[in-house]
């Protein structure tokens, strides 16, 4: 039997491939970084080509860094950037415009058009669980069809595709013009405005609102099956392709949240929280998400309720590439480590307007509450506390829409080795926060997914099994302090509002 699944995580900031083994482990590791594209203030883009040439790369890179052939690898998986809108042609395979990152606001005038049709911004929510908002990838592609000359032609003609970048990566994968597989699965099928959540298939009705050719959507297949093989004469020749899972539901796989009531945050370029539901969906009230967590081959489809927050860690790296006031992102924890409290100031990162649970796109960064007093040290910590204020926001707003109340928080993704954060986090929910052993979880969902389809892992008891803790941080702050520093952060907030005419 094989030894090895691999995972293809493509990420908002770089693109990953990892080997696990059957404990769940990581073997190996590649990862390159791509460029961020900003052609003007709310734009957000990347090269779809670079990042394909980045995973043959990586996929090369992770095999050879443990001294593994093909023969050694049993499945692979894929996990990636939701929302991202990848357009290209599917007889030379070129995109024919970069790809529309999700983080991305140029759709803000298609979006309140779709809002004017009737419905405001819950026109489309009981059909996709889904406000009308920049971040999805539908208003993206009717942006690159009304954009880009002679794109809506060539799409009417049957010519271009579109897919998040699962369905690029795979389509790729599998072969590209000759005889690339157009498939996606419906947790990111999920992220587009475009999918019905009952059906688990595209909405005619609103793919024509949206101005989308329904010949351009890939077919939404399971997040556990064989979808094709990777194409000859590459590292992964001849794999089976057998798993798609978006980052998140792939982390909340990987964390093994397989339970109704069980929930985890990933703290990566922006965080995300998402509680599973199980068979029921939960249609939020409080401006949070309902999204499909996973569906494994022919079983029912799980849902997630979701709360997404478009700037975390990226606030860190904004910090050093933009004001260049930190080396490095690790940083961070020593100048927030200098002083006691934040000397009263608030960071609100709403450069992409502010996601969950609030979707407003007339927001905009603002630091309050400043003082001659305020030092690097405090704007580290504001900065670290604006991560963590945040999640509080989409656990309350969950607590409500579902009324389980958590007891700990799973976490995981790159801002969880910051140990203040860690500790903050569990002082201002009041619950343990709680890291696990292997942090790469998005890239182990991948890959748990794809080893379930060809019977690697036997059910979700392996996975279940794998799951184990590295790191608790119990909650210590008064409830006297929790309570003013977030009445402060809501007061923040508020301030940010209405700032787009
Ligand atoms: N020690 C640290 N403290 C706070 N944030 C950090 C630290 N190290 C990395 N980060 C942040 O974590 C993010 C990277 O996490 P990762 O999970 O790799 O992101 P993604 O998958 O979204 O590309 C970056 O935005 C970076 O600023
Ligand atoms: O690439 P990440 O980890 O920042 O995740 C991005 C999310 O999928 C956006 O919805």
């Amino acid at each position: 039997m094989t030894k090895y699944v691999a995972a293809i995580d493509q990420g908002t900031t770089s693109t990953r491939c990892m080997v696990f083994d059957h404990s769940g482990h990581v073997v190996s590791v590649d990862q390159t970084e791509h460029e961020q594209i900003f052609p003007r203030a709310g734009w957000v883009e990347h090269d779809p080509r670079e990042v394909w040439t980045n995973t043959r790369q990586v996929a090369a890179g992770a095999l050879a860094k443990a001294d593994l052939t093909t023969e050694d690898i049993a499945a692979v998986g894929i996990t990636n950037q939701r929302e991202t809108a990848v357009v290209w042609d599917r007889t030379t395979g070129e995109p024919v415009y970069n790809a529309i990152v999700w983080q991305d606001t140029r759709t803000d005038r298609i979006c309140r058009d779709l809002a004017d049709l009737g419905g405001g911004q819950e026109r489309y929510r009981d059909r996709t669980g889904l406000p009308l908002a920049t971040y999805f990838s539908g208003p993206k592609v009717r942006w690159v069809l009304d954009n880009v000359e002679g794109a809506r032609a060539r799409a009417e003609a049957g010519d271009l595709l579109f897919g998040n970048m699962d369905t690029w990566l795979l389509w790729n994968l599998t072969g590209g013009v000759d005889g690339g597989v157009h498939v996606t699965d419906p947790t990111n099928a999920s992220r587009t405005l475009l999918m019905n959540l009952d059906t688990l298939s595209w909405d005619a009705e609103i793919a024509a609102d949206m101005g989308v050719p329904m010949s351009m959507l890939p077919e939404i297949r399971s997040s556990s099956e064989v979808y094709g093989h990777v194409r000859e004469r590459s590292a992964l020749a001849s794999v089976p392709i057998a798993g798609i899972l978006g980052d998140q539901q792939a982390a909340t796989f990987g964390q093994a949240c397989l339970s109704p009531g069980e929930a985890k945050n990933t703290y990566g370029t922006g965080n995300f929280v998402l509680l599973n539901t199980g068979t029921d969906k939960v249609m939020s009230e409080n401006g949070l998400l309902t999204t499909v967590c996973y569906q494994i081959g022919a079983s029912a489809p799980v849902y997630a309720l979701e709360g997404s927050i478009a700037v975390t860690g990226s606030l860190v790296q904004w910090l050093r590439d933009n004001l260049g006031i930190l080396g490095t992102a690790g940083e961070v924890e020593r100048y927030a480590r200098s002083v006691e409290d934040n000397g009263g100031a608030y960071f609100v990162p709403a450069f992409s307007g502010l996601y969950a649970p609030h979707w407003r796109s007339d927001a905009r960064g603002a630091i309050v509450g400043l003082t001659r007093f305020v030092n690097k040290g405090h704007l580290s910590r504001a900065v670290l506390e604006a991560t963590a204020f945040q999640t509080r926001e989409v656990i309350d707003a969950m607590n409500a829409d579902s009324g389980v109340a958590l007891t700990s928080l799973k976490v995981d993704g790159g801002m969880v080795v910051n140990e203040l954060l860690m500790q903050f986090q569990a002082d201002i929910l009041d619950v343990p926060v709680i890291r696990p052993v292997v942090n790469e979880t998005t890239a182990l969902g991948a890959a748990y997914a794809a080893g379930l389809a060809v019977g690697f892992w036997a059910s979700e008891d392996d996975i279940r099994q794998n799951w184990a803790q590295d790191k608790q941080w119990e909650p210590t702050m008064d409830a006297e302090t929790r309570d003013r520093l977030y009445h402060f952060w809501k007061k923040a907030v508020s301030r940010t509002l209405n700032w787009v005419e």
